[in-house]
């Protein structure tokens, strides 16, 4: 596996795009190698990854409003942004294995059925009423 760049702490950086497949095989080895696995248990995985949400939502508590890009965010912010994400990430693929799920099919087919729930609005289809969005 190849990582051709580095981040600002020397780091290696993929350039190209990570499945989630691959995400799931260099963390099973991540645990693996370290006898970690024992404690993956489905209940275990999830408490981790509220907690994770928690240390991503204390990234933006007393902010305001935060404008789409991050204008005026330090790169440390982000970064630190970047690394709360990729937790968040880890522990939903971790859990997702664990229970034998294949996330990344999951969500296509949810993204499916979004759109049947929400079909697209057009001039002679304007009904609003099922967009979640719409407080009316
Ligand atoms: N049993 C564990 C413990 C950690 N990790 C991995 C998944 C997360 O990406 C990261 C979480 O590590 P920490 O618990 O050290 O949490 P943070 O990185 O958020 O550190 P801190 O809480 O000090 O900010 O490590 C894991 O796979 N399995």
């Amino acid at each position: 596996m190849e990582y051709p760049n580095n981040d600002n702490n020397g780091l290696p950086r993929a350039t190209r795009d990570v499945s989630l497949h691959e995400l799931s095989t260099r963390l099973a080895e991540f645990s693996q190698v370290r006898g970690w696995d024992q404690y993956h248990s489905p209940r275990n995985l999830l408490l981790a990854l509220v907690g994770e949400v928690g240390e991503l939502s204390e990234i933006f508590q007393w902010k305001g409003e935060v404008g789409k890009g991050l204008p005026n965010w330090s790169s440390a912010e982000k970064e630190h942004l970047e690394e709360e994400l990729s937790d968040v990430l880890l522990y939903l693929v971790l859990l997702a294995d664990v229970c034998g799920l294949d996330l990344g099919q999951a969500a296509l087919a949810k993204i499916i059925k979004n759109a049947i729930k929400y079909p697209v609005i057009t001039p002679h289809n304007n009904d609003h009423s099922q967009n979640p969005t719409n407080s009316k």
